[in-house]
């Protein structure tokens, strides 16, 4: 964090691309990020801002330390990591959900033993039972958690859905919905009131552009 120059870090893979465009959409040149090679810190030419590529959970850990002032990331995890930032803006891409999704044909609620819920998000899974008030196991998994009911390690998973293509081609059908998700601006509320004009700029040109949207 310097105070000519806000920072922002900037989710890595999917959000990537529509984080750009957004940008471009709001007069920044945004061609450093289009082609990022190797470098992972990038200055926006016409605008004082640099940009940081992070994996998702490393956003949220750069804008809680301070060590940048803003960052783009999905609610999901945000849902997962818990919140002691701002959260500004929703940015309207980066659209999804969160399902409860079985093995097609399993009756989940139809037991009384205790279910294995696998989750790449074990809070958000927890927290979904909890206020259900069901007791269940929490299996963590690193990605494709579809293999879980698969390979019978859990009777249900609470993963993002999208086109709903990769339930479908592994035999499995989402029972329940669990939370919506979407791209998010954050902001670290130390920076919120040191940088206040320059934050307050930048939030007016998305919102502008977001309307524009609209
Ligand atoms: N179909 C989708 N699957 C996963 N994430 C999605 C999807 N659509 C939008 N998103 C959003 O994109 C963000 C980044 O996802 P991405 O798959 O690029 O990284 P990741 O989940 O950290 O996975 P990886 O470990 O493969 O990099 C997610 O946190 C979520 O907010
Ligand atoms: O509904 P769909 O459009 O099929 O998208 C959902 C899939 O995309 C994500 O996986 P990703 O590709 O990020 O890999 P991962 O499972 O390793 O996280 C998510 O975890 C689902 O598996």
């Amino acid at each position: 964090m310097n105070t000519n120059r806000l920072r922002l870090a900037l989710t890595k893979g999917r959000l990537q691309d529509k984080s750009v465009e957004l940008f471009e959409a709001m007069g920044l040149d945004g061609s450093p990020i289009r082609n990022p090679g190797r470098r992972l810190i990038h200055s926006i030419p016409n605008y004082p801002l640099d940009a940081v590529l992070a994996k998702a959970p490393d956003v949220i850990t750069y804008v809680e330390h301070g060590v940048c002032d803003l960052g783009i990331v999905g609610k999901d995890t945000i849902l997962e990591q818990g919140k002691s930032f701002y959260e500004v803006l929703d940015l309207g891409f980066g659209r999804c959900r969160f399902a409860l999704a079985v093995k097609e044909g399993s009756d989940f609620y139809g037991t009384y033993k205790t279910r294995r819920i696998a989750s790449k998000y074990p809070n958000v899974a927890r927290a979904f039972f909890e206020k259900k008030g069901m007791d269940v196991d929490i299996i963590k998994i690193e990605g494709s958690v579809e293999l879980a009911p698969i390979l019978d390690l859990a009777d249900a998973i609470v993963d993002i859905v999208e086109t709903g293509a990769t339930l479908r081609e592994n035999g499995l059908t989402p029972i329940e919905d669990v939370a919506q998700v979407s791209a998010r601006l954050i902001v670290n509320t130390a920076s919120m009131k040191l940088y206040q004009t320059e934050i307050e700029d930048f939030i007016a040109r998305c919102e502008a552009e977001l309307e524009k949207r609209k």
